[in-house]
């Protein structure tokens, strides 16, 4: 199974001072390589960027819905502006945050990862099985909804005092969000808003499953940038991710006709991707996009990852409506949602993709 460790006093030295010689957990020159081009600084391109007010107004939301499809069809990500996120939850979000991350060790690991609280927790992101090698990153990882999957323990109380009710706030607004972006991607895949929402949502509203990751990255100084892993390659496995990036420091690259192109943070917006799930959902017509972080020479960056889940029926799926009639035949087997879990963890521990396995061509 793929783990999270803990972070120790050693790795939280590191992290906090610049040293001549990093330990070789953290040195992965040979994956920094590998990984191929990126982007570079001079090139002209555009991550695309879709703007919920255009969506909303009865005038321009034909348009921007289809830009919002291609967005989903041809990269998997794109920026979302005037997404209406309460601008006081964003700030408190972003604070609490960036506070937690600057406690002290000790305080973070009062919340650390733990045997009986299964993913959950601070620590490192996952590391394969077969890896002794680290991210230079830390992570604090939870389940915000269904309420009663909240484990509080692991929830920090007082570093700071705000979180709990930052986090709170953060996980209704964007889910509100979600049900809105959702609504829109349904008209863009021709099937009905109820199906779509329907398989993140149950009757209530509420989220079948809301789960947040808070990355801090720190600087790796120049000497270590092309030796360091913030986070490696990876697709996420559930519905759709909205990060918030709690300042303009860049990190986050989209993979793209066999290049890295690096993100960079439109003030305000979000950032959204397609997952596993949803690409099965649609059939095929949205992909979901390996991406990467690459931590920054002089700056730390702070991100907020919620991550919804969806299934219909127990069941990972392409949509029924999407199957009706016509020509189009399922490109993803159904499984069980409890088999698609046990999958995806069970492919991630070995660096696999467990979507993959599910293609019928
Ligand atoms: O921090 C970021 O920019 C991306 C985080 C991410 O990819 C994830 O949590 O799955
Ligand atoms: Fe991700």
């Amino acid at each position: 199974m793929a783990g999270r460790n803990k972070i120790t006093d050693a790795t939280a030295a590191l992290f906090t001072d610049s040293v001549d010689r990093i330990p070789e957990t953290f040195i992965r020159t040979d994956e920094v390589q590998a990984a191929g081009a990126v982007v570079g600084e001079d090139e002209t391109f555009e991550l695309p960027v879709v703007d919920m007010a255009s969506l909303l107004d009865p005038k321009l939301s034909a348009s921007e819905t289809a830009k919002l499809g291609s967005a989903c069809r041809e990269w998997g990500f794109f920026q979302l502006t005037n997404h209406g996120v309460d601008e006081e939850a964003m700030q408190q979000i972003k604070d609490s945050v960036v506070e937690f991350f600057r406690s002290p060790l000790e305080a973070k690991n009062a919340v650390a990862v733990r045997g009986d609280a299964g993913i959950q927790g601070f620590g490192h992101q996952f590391s394969p099985a077969s890896s002794d090698k680290l991210d230079w990153a830390e992570c604090l990882l939870l389940f915000t909804q269904p309420v009663q999957d909240r484990n509080m323990d692991l929830w920090p109380a007082t570093s700071p005092p705000t979180f709990r009710h930052a986090l709170e706030r953060y996980s209704v607004e964007i889910g509100d969000l979600t049900r809105r972006l959702l609504g829109f991607m349904a008209a863009d895949l021709g099937v009905s808003p109820a199906a779509l929402l329907g398989a993140f949502f149950v009757g209530d509203g509420a989220a079948k499953g809301q789960s947040v990751s808070m990355h801090h990255y720190p600087a790796c100084g120049r000497r270590h940038r092309d030796k360091v892993v913030g986070i490696p390659p990876h697709t996420d496995t559930l519905g759709l991710t909205l990060l918030l990036q709690a300042d303009d420091t860049p990190g986050l690259q989209v993979r793209r006709a066999g290049r890295w192109f690096p993100v960079r943070p439109l003030p305000g917006a979000l950032v959204v991707n397609v997952g596993d799930v949803m690409e099965v959902l649609s059939n095929g017509a949205y992909g979901s996009a390996l991406h990467r972080v690459v931590p920054h020479a002089e700056r730390g960056r702070t991100t907020v990852a919620m991550f919804h889940d969806a299934y219909v029926d127990g069941v990972v799926a392409p949509l029924p409506e999407l199957l009706r009639g016509g020509e189009a035949t399922a490109r993803y087997r159904a499984v069980g949602k409890v088999e698609y879990d046990a999958g995806s963890a069970e492919t991630l521990a070995a660096g696999g993709r467990f979507l993959d396995s599910l293609k019928t061509m």
